[in-house]
């Protein structure tokens, strides 16, 4: 195992950051266990973090990380993200021990390079004995590209209310999402479409990159949706020039760089076929979408509530959305479930999503099936490009298209409920707009005319 806890904080150099986790490379002497990896570091709120600081100061060196599982990233990637990505687009993960002296000593070093508005809401989790070392995707020599594409997908109107089956078959995830942000405030405005991302077609995947580059320039740089890396260096567009191959850039407008971006960019994007593997997984995995989700659980707990309790006229409350239902398994699932799961939803014998029965068997795989989803959902994908040229050029150094998925994190059940409460305001919202047409290129064309999914109405 390679050993970090021999390294020093300036052996490292902080790269970026989502959620929860943060992530820095390596660029101490070298070392072939070290040289070319990054180091992801779960993170943890800093009320969260205080508290644990007055209660435990005492034990955390000593304790055994033995004690401590991999990070879940680690097995939900080997035993369950390799049967479904082709492992060339995986970065290749390994567990290190950390210990918290040194996360100390590592944490107060970055915490300066860290943005202000993600230093003021957490920090390094320094209880965590292990951490993941993983294949540095943008600290070479070349120019790397990440994008966190979202929702691939309109969803299904099969299960969808008659409030929102309107909405939500015309205009995707992402957009009704971005709406609310912005009626909320948010100064990240972009018209981004996912589903242009993901559609195949070299004019529409033009049009993303252009929305994502024009986003980038207006946030400067600070859009979660597209980041620019030059030899590890973490680009804004001030330092677009990074960008280029020799001093090509000089003279150029920002106008004309994103042009040469796109250009160079659409290449990959168009041969990959990485978009359209998260894209099948996301629609495939989701077929219900959260409102039919949340139909089958009130169902499937009202079917069994009313066996269990025969001839009784006392209803239970139904548990909220990925709760502790009395009536079925509803816990976190285990890795070994994560297995089966993958067994059943590559055989013949998955449950079918046009025709789904209240049972705990058809509700637990389509549980799983949504946490699956919203992985894919969530994840990003990292390019890796030649600098660029003022003028596209078809010869270059890098001579096969590398493009990775990161953040392939497991999902949890917890999250089930929070998921149903956003899409419902993400549609209220939505509802009162000027709405878009979003074209979703891979929609199959039938679909189940009316719903399965009826809840009795005593019980609605
Ligand atoms: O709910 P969403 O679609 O806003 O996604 C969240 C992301 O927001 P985004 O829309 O990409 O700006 C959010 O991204 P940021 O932290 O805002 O960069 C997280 O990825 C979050 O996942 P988790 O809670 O860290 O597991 C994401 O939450 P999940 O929905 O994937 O749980
Ligand atoms: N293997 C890697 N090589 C280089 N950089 C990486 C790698 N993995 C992650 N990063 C960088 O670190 C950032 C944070 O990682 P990641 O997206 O996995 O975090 P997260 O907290 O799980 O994100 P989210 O907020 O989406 O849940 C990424 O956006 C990316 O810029």
């Amino acid at each position: 195992m390679a050993n970090v806890l021999q390294t020093a904080p300036q052996d490292w150099k902080y790269v970026s950051e989502g959620g929860a986790t943060i992530v820095f490379s390596y660029v101490g002497p070298s070392q072939p266990a070290l040289d070319g990896m990054v180091l992801r570091l779960r993170k943890t709120a800093l009320s969260a973090a205080n508290l644990v600081h007055e209660v435990r100061e005492w034990d955390f060196d000593s304790a055994d990380p033995e004690d401590e599982p991999d990070d879940p990233s680690i097995e939900y990637q080997v035993k369950c993200m390799q049967r479904l990505i082709p492992a060339e687009h995986l970065p290749r993960l390994q567990t290190v021990t950390i210990r918290r002296s040194w996360l100390e000593a590592f944490s107060v070093f970055h915490n300066p390079a860290r943005p202000e508005g993600r230093r003021i809401v957490d920090e390094v989790d320094l209880t965590k004995k292990k951490g993941v070392l993983a294949t540095d995707l943008v600290g070479g020599h070349w120019l790397a590209v990440e994008i966190k594409p979202k929702w691939a997908f309109l969803a299904s109107p099969t299960y969808l209310s008659d409030e929102t089956k309107g909405v939500k078959t015309q205009t995707c995830r992402f957009c009704m999402h971005t709406h609310l942000r912005t009626q909320q405030g948010s100064q990240e405005i972009t018209e981004y479409c996912p589903l242009d991302l993901f559609s195949g077609d070299e004019c529409r995947i033009l049009k993303a990159i252009h929305s994502l580059w024009n986003a980038w320039v207006a946030s400067n740089a600070t859009i979660n949706n597209l980041k620019i890396f030059a030899e590890g260096k973490f680009l804004t567009p001030s330092e677009c020039q990074l960008m280029f191959a020799d001093r090509h850039a000089a003279g150029l407008d920002l106008k004309a760089i994103g042009d040469a971006f796109a250009s160079t960019l659409i290449q990959p994007l168009l041969r990959t076929p990485l978009l359209r593997i998260l894209s099948d997984l996301q629609r495939n995995l989701d077929p219900l979408d959260i409102e039919g989700l949340s139909k089958l659980w009130k169902l499937t707990e009202s079917t069994i509530a009313m066996q269990t309790l025969q001839g009784s006229d006392s209803v239970p409350p139904y548990t909220p959305l990925g709760g502790r239902s009395p009536f079925f398994q509803s816990a976190e699932p285990h890795i070994s479930e994560w297995i089966d799961f993958l067994d059943t939803y590559g055989s013949t014998d998955r449950p079918d999503a046009a025709n789904v029965k209240p049972s705990p068997e058809d509700l637990r795989y389509f549980l799983l099936a949504y946490l699956l989803s919203a992985t894919f959902k969530d994840c990003s994908v990292v390019v890796k490009l030649d600098f660029l040229q003022p003028y596209p050029q078809s010869t270059g150094t890098i001579s096969s298209d590398s493009v990775t998925v990161i953040d392939l994190d497991p999902k949890k059940m917890s999250k089930l409920k929070g998921w149903e409460k956003l899409d419902a305001e993400i549609v209220r919202a939505y509802a009162l707009a000027n709405q878009k047409t979003c074209i979703d290129a891979w929609k199959s064309p039938q679909s189940v005319s009316s719903s399965q999914l009826t809840v009795p109405n005593r019980l609605s």
